[in-house]
């Protein structure tokens, strides 16, 4: 969001305001901000996502003419009138002609497209459940998921139709191939259910509406409960800090996929409620997304760290980026390094860090200011409305004062319902009294500063993306030379992190690098095959059998340097 444009008198007000409030008794930090008139969250019982969000579209007449989404790539435009068409059509074409009912889980498989927001609250018009997936994944992770969220029905991008037909579900494809007339399309349903009907919607704000995959703190991915309290929530407050922010009128760029919480959140549901407009690229390239800030003037982007190092390491091109405002970053750690030189770079834009989580429905910390942001430029902002947060000791459990570390334990109107199926992992991560564990280290400082410090949970952030190390070492205890194995992360300069294997080969087995990496390679999504591989005599493991992941990264480091 961008600051340069606020209100007067808004600024200084943010940027000497503290951002939260501790509490010594109860060790509990609380936002100090606090949401006034039609920025308050909802609280009608009987509400659903869908509904929220069309209701706060440009009303019906001139103004929602406005452009909402423009196609980067073809130039194709969608105004808020025609996108408030399709979701009611496409809405009524899934209940009248695919028998879609309230619950029914909908798995989408596509990267962003035009109508991929179209499709999202269409499924959540109707009372399904959304489930998305990254297109790229194999047609055993996709398989794994079809299964484990129990979708009946799912709508895929052509590219994509074949990883699910081993699934036997039936499929909508997004885009119609001319030369296959069988397929039922999205843009058919749109053109030929308008004036079908919908009956009555009969959502409340407790239902499930999403089931998005987080490996979470340990083990393999899992399915999120969102419900559309969440979802509304979360959007009320990215609305609000719109606002704010002054960033109604901003053309964003989107780049982030919205299968994934950040995505969905921002492009996909909350920025259509600040009726802003949205230039899409199907996927990120550089010089393309150069291109599109230059031809569609952009203002605001919500990226990533391995964007923003991108952009650091564009020398010219001639691009006129003259009109760029603001840059966020979200989904894994951007170093003070890379952050200081995007600054030096581009002095006229914010470049603000953010921080959320699948489980918190994406919203947590965010800078209202760019001057907040320069000024602790390692936090990642002050906790959202209606947040609360606690550092827990590890040792102790006790929660800890401005500048101590431990655990960040978050609870909010965001924070999901649980893990879907899994008692287990969910009693693990929402604990006594609705506080979320989100595995990240960190502390506050005195004016409600969050500074995230390292990650205690067994994740590596590819490119943003999740690999789950329990994932990959199952994989790779399916070799018949591998006696044992531990993935942990290593750092990547491009990617943030990749993943590195550990090998206990057996006994006689010569098994080389390169065969562990290929036998991985052939079974995962791109971003998850293993860069690099050491082999070992046993794998380092605590008392009660655990990995002891942190010893082997410090050894990883230590062989790294040895080598160099
Ligand atoms: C733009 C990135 C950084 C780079 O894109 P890429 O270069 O295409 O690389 P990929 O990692 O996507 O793809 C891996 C490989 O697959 C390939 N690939 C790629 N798309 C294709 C294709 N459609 N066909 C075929 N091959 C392909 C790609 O070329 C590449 O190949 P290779 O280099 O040979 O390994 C991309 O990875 C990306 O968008 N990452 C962001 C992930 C993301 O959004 N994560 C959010 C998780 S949720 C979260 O953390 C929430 C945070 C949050 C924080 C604050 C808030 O306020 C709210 C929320």
């Amino acid at each position: 969001m961008d600051a340069s444009r606020n209100e007067p008198g808004t600024r200084s007000m943010f940027s000497s305001r503290r951002k939260s409030n501790y509490d010594p008794k109860t060790g509990i930090y609380h936002s100090l901000i606090r949401l006034e008139g039609s920025h308050k969250i909802p609280t009608t019982a009987n509400l659903d996502t869908a509904t929220f969000v069309l209701s706060q579209f440009p009303s019906l007449d001139q103004s929602d003419m406005k452009v909402a989404l423009i196609d980067s790539a073809t130039n194709r435009r969608l105004t808020y009138r025609e996108l408030r068409r399709s979701i009611h059509s496409l809405a009524a074409g899934l209940y009248q002609r695919f028998g879609v009912r309230k619950g029914d889980v909908i798995f989408v498989l596509s990267s962003n497209s035009i109508i991929y927001p179209t499709i999202c609250l269409a499924i959540l018009l109707v009372g399904g459940v959304l489930t998305t997936s990254n297109p790229i994944n194999t047609e055993s992770e996709i398989t794994k998921q079809v299964l484990d969220s129990g979708a009946k029905l799912a709508i895929a991008a052509p590219v994509a139709m074949h990883k699910l037909l081993s699934t036997g579900i039936p499929t909508i494809v997004t885009t119609r191939d001319p030369l296959n007339t069988n397929e039922v399309s999205v843009e058919e349903l749109i053109d030929s259910c308008e004036s079908m009907e919908l009956p009555e919607n009969k959502q409340t704000q407790s239902d499930m509406a999403a089931v998005l995959y987080s490996s979470g703190t340990t083990g393999t991915s899992k399915g999120v409960i969102l419900t559309h309290g969440n979802l509304i929530s979360t959007i009320t407050l990215l609305k609000w800090a719109a606002e704010t922010t002054s960033a109604k009128d901003d053309i964003f760029l989107c780049f982030i996929p919205m299968f994934h919480i950040y995505g969905l959140v921002f492009f996909g549901l909350g920025l259509l409620c600040a009726n802003t407009t949205t230039v899409l690229m199907n996927r990120f390239e550089l010089q393309s997304m150069l291109e599109a800030i230059q031809t569609h003037k952009v203002n605001n982007i919500p990226a990533v760290p391995p964007v923003i190092l991108a952009m650091v390491r564009y020398n010219g091109g001639g691009y006129d980026l003259s009109s760029l405002r603001s840059v966020g970053s979200g989904a894994a750690p951007l170093s003070k390094h890379v952050a200081t030189r995007f600054r030096e770079k581009f002095p006229w834009v914010d470049l603000k860090p953010g921080y959320g989580l699948t489980e918190s429905c994406g919203a947590a910390a965010f800078f209202v200011s760019s001057e907040e942001a320069i000024a602790r430029s390692a936090a990642s902002g002050g906790l959202f409305p209606s947040f609360s947060a606690k550092v827990v000791d590890f040792e102790s459990g006790i929660a800890q004062p401005p500048y101590s570390e431990g655990e960040i334990w978050l609870k909010g109107p965001t924070v999901m319902k649980g893990y879907l199926g899994n008692e287990a992992a969910t009693s693990a991560t929402i604990v006594s009294g609705g506080w979320l564990r989100t595995g990240d280290l960190g502390y506050f400082d005195e004016d409600g500063y969050l500074f995230i410090v390292d990650r205690i949970k067994e994740l590596i952030k590819h490119n943003g993306y999740q690999v789950a190390p329990a994932e990959l070492e199952a994989i790779l205890l399916n070799h018949p030379h591998i006696l044992d194995a531990a993935v942990i992360p290593l750092e990547n300069e491009d990617a943030g992190e990749v993943p590195m294997a550990y090998i206990v080969r057996a006994t006689g087995s010569e098994l080389s690098e390169e065969q562990v990496m290929q036998f991985v390679a052939g079974q995962v999504a791109p971003y998850k095959k293993i860069k690099r591989v050491a082999f070992i005599n046993e794998i380092p493991k605590s008392a009660a059998g655990k990995i002891l992941r942190k010893d082997l990264m410090a050894q990883s480091k230590q062989t790294i340097k040895s080598k160099l």
